[in-house]
């Protein structure tokens, strides 16, 4: 593989091809984005050699072609695809959060030998645009690869080998299950932290508390109410007859939780509650999976004045993010330790380095 292009450099184009780039420098990558200022960004952080003019006259030289575009511009890029000469056995994938519309594209594309590998990193973040990638991010994280055809297995191999490097654990499924499956566990729960986001600007008009108190779980459960309303948009779209399945699902349980409320029934409420406990508590949480991962470190520290400071602003001057802090055990006169929790384990790594002059460990 020699030449790939890269279509959208965003924070999922930009954190891949980071990584290619890293892994497989001899590689010449082109790419293109429909602003040319984030093409130019993601050249001069190193992630490409050469900006494209347009899509169709670098399409047709290069071996790989990555499409990391709004799901609704990929597919169009997919018909595109279509009409214009390709190299022999040109590989395409893409990055998009549902895959049934591009692999309906499969065998027309398949019969101009061009080989459709759909794909989906299951991680990501609700911060857009090619300044937040991370040439790590889809390290420990779920990677679907989607094709229909036996004759794309070879080329399914080779995307495989490409993103190796990343780290992600990669799986097979078909478009149609992926779509019912992301639809579940991402998004649908998006529809819903977005509707508590409404409800509550809704109740400052009862009281402006509404707003002030909104912290703590109401964060956790609406962070990714924050995400680019565009992209959610297409996901939404084309996702739209499962998502309206499972909104009727969920207004049924509402109203079976509502008239349990409405009655009084502790027993069955006490049950609605410990149910959901026990089952989120025996979901995948140390990998990255239904729940996002963490990487954690212990870092001991004399119970000093001073000491949990210096050790963030080591961590901040190494430009090595923490997703969480926490204090443990912290008694007069004894060592205490802090838990410092990274996205990463190349975060976590770099982090017991720079606290070479501390005692650190993992468990
Ligand atoms: N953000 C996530 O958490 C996440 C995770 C996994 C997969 N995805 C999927 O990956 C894709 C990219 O998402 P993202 O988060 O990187 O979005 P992003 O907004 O950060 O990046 C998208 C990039 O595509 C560019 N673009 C838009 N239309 C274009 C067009 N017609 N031609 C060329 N470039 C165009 C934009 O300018 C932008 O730079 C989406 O399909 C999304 O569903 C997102
Ligand atoms: O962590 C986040 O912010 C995400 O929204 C990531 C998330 C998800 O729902 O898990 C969002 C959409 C992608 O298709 C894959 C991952």
């Amino acid at each position: 593989m020699q030449r790939i292009f890269i279509v959208g450099l965003g924070l999922i184009g930009g954190s891949l091809i980071s990584n290619i780039k890293y892994h497989h420098p001899h590689i010449h990558i082109i790419g293109y984005d429909y602003f040319e200022k984030h093409s130019e960004i993601a050249k001069s952080m190193g992630m490409i050699d050469e900006i494209a003019e347009d899509f169709e006259s670098v399409a047709s030289t290069v071996d790989l072609i990555i499409l990391a575009t709004p799901v609704k511009q990929s597919i169009e890029y997919g018909k595109r695809l279509l009409e214009i000469e390709t190299k022999n056995g040109l590989i395409v994938t893409d990055t998009g959060s549902t895959k049934l519309g591009l692999s309906t594209l499969e065998t027309d594309l398949l019969n101009k030998n061009i080989h459709l590998i759909g794909g989906h990193p299951m991680a990501g973040s609700h911060k857009s645009g090619v300044t937040n990638s991370k040439k790590h991010l889809f390290e420990n994280a779920y990677y679907i690869l989607i094709h229909d055809h036996k004759e794309n297995e070879v080329a399914h191999d080779e995307v495989k080998w490409l993103l190796e490097q990343t780290k992600a654990k990669f799986i097979k499924m078909s478009a149609k299950e992926h779509d019912y499956v992301t639809g579940v566990v991402s998004h649908f729960p998006h529809v819903i932290a977005s509707s508590l986001i409404h409800m509550n600007e809704e109740n400052t008009q009862v009281s402006e508390y509404v707003r002030t108190l909104a912290a703590g779980g109401f964060r956790d459960i609406t962070r990714i109410a924050s995400s680019n309303a565009d992209m959610w948009r297409d996901i939404t779209l084309e996702n739209k007859d499962h998502l309206v399945t499972l909104m009727e699902n969920w207004i049924e349980q509402m109203e079976q939780i509502k008239d349990l409320i409405s009655e009084g029934n502790p027993t069955l409420i006490h049950d609605f509650y410990q149910s959901a406990k026990t089952y989120r508590d025996e979901l995948p949480i140390k990998e990255q999976g239904a729940l996002t991962s963490t990487f954690d470190l212990y870092v001991d520290i004399p119970d000093e004045p001073g000491m949990i400071s210096k050790v963030t602003q080591i961590l901040g001057s190494n430009r090595i993010s923490i997703t969480n802090i926490r204090i443990l055990e912290v008694r007069e006169d004894i060592m205490g330790a802090l838990r410092l929790s990274f996205k990463s384990s190349y975060d976590r790594d770099r982090a017991i380095e720079a606290l070479s002059t501390f005692d650190t460990y993992t468990l």
